[in-house]
């Protein structure tokens, strides 16, 4: 058994309420991403928002990293609960963009200058060198993101907001595009970047129900109810509860698969 307490919240939705003239896309959005204690470890947060096409998850994350004003409610970041503000919030976008002139070690580079620490250059040398050990990126730190494979491109692009020092990252898509093999290694980073530190809270946007539900501790249904305009979060699967969380192995466990397929229909 996995043992764990949630303490104080780190991310939260209060009533937030999006309409565009006439449309209502969201309805009383509410939500609380709490701070996961287990004993002896650094544990992140995860969470996979996953609805159909066209529904509103891209609104909803625009409005959790603060780009979009929700027409009702708030979205409050950190322990101080404050009304989230635009740069307060990682994004990794579906098309992550990387500087083509520039060599994946100063695409990195990027990250670690916007993160307002002062280092020296030998520092932020080894900074960026450690974490592409980490993260099996050191024999590319010299090639053009030309040269890299889709996956190897996400990758950077998510370190690239980990060195940012942002302890909210929303991803977009994460899995899109990426061969099977590329899958399980972005799987591995997001696990790897969850538990880099207490406070990293990660927001995974996918239609890939599988792939995100199987790195994350909390899955959010983003749908409509019956007779009702605007989508809202309409279920919530505590993963850690039923102890289907921070498994690697969790995509063979019948409950998972059963679990997949509950998710399937509330879609
Ligand atoms: N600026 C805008 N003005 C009016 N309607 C908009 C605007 N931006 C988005 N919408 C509408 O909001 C709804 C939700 O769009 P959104 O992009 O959030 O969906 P999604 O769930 O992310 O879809 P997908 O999975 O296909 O990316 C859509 O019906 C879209 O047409």
């Amino acid at each position: 058994m996995n043992a764990y307490t949630k303490k104080q919240v780190l991310l939260s939705a209060e009533y937030v309420h999006l309409q565009y003239g006439e449309k209502k896309i969201l309805r009383d959005v509410n939500f609380k991403i709490r701070d996961i204690h287990r004993e002896g470890m650094e544990q992140g947060q995860v969470v996979a928002l996953i609805g159909r096409s066209g529904i509103g998850k891209t609104q909803l994350f625009k409005i959790m990293a603060g780009l979009v004003q929700p027409t009702e409610g708030t979205v409050r970041i950190g322990e101080g609960q404050h009304a989230v503000k635009p740069g307060q919030v990682g994004i990794v976008p579906q098309n992550y963009i990387l500087f083509n002139h520039r060599t994946i070690y100063r695409n990195l580079k990027i990250g670690l200058d916007n993160s307002g620490v002062t280092l020296t250059e030998a520092e932020k040398k080894r900074v960026i060198g450690d974490y592409a050990e980490t993260f099996d990126l050191a024999e590319h730190l010299n090639k053009y993101p030309a040269q890299l494979s889709g996956g190897q491109r996400q990758r950077v692009s998510i370190i690239q907001q980990v060195l940012t020092g942002n302890k909210f990252i929303l991803l977009d898509e994460p899995f899109s595009g990426l061969d099977i093999l590329m899958v399980d290694k972005v799987i591995a980073l997001l696990r790897k970047v969850s538990m880099l530190s207490e406070q990293n809270t990660l927001v995974i946007v996918s239609h890939d129900i599988e792939n995100a539900a199987a790195v994350a501790d909390t899955v959010w249904i983003l749908g409509k109810e019956e007779g009702k305009e605007g989508a809202t979060i309409k279920k919530e699967y505590d993963l850690c509860e039923t102890g289907l969380a921070w498994k690697p192995d969790i995509r063979t466990d019948r409950r998972f698969l059963e679990l997949i397929e509950e998710i399937k229909k509330q879609l």
